[in-house]
């Protein structure tokens, strides 16, 4: 099993983004604005939805990647780290979805 995390990869995401755009995807989408790479990021979680749809795992998996990575970008042009991501999955662990569903829709 890999030992690669999204915390590697944020990492990676955040040393790209200062390179040049003409040798880095990253610092390509980056410097183009959050229009364009979360845009980036719709095309890629339609990609990872049809492959879902159609029980294409390996292809869902390749998609599953190119989300999470698109993901990363899209949070570092917010300026949002992985890690405040992460506190709030945490902090909603304490309850379960559909009690927290529940819970809106009598408000
Ligand atoms: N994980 C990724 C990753 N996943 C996908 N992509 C790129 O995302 C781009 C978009 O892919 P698509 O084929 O879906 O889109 P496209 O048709 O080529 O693009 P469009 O012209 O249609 O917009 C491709 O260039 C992919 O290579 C990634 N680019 C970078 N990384 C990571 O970021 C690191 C740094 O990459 P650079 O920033 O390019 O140096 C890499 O070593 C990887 O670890």
């Amino acid at each position: 099993m890999s030992e690669f995390t999204l915390a590697d990869l944020e990492k990676i995401v955040d040393a790209r983004s200062k390179a040049s755009p003409d040798e880095s995807w990253t610092a390509k989408l980056v410097s183009a604005g959050q229009p364009k790479a979360a845009k980036k990021l719709g095309e890629e979680a339609i990609e990872a939805v049809m492959a879902a749809i159609a029980d294409d795992r390996e292809n869902l998996t390749y998609e599953a990647a190119d989300l999470l990575y698109h993901l990363l970008v899209v949070l570092k042009v917010a300026g949002i780290p992985l890690h405040s991501v992460m506190a709030e999955l945490e902090r909603r662990t304490a309850q379960s979805g559909l009690t927290e569903k529940a819970s809106r829709q009598s408000s």
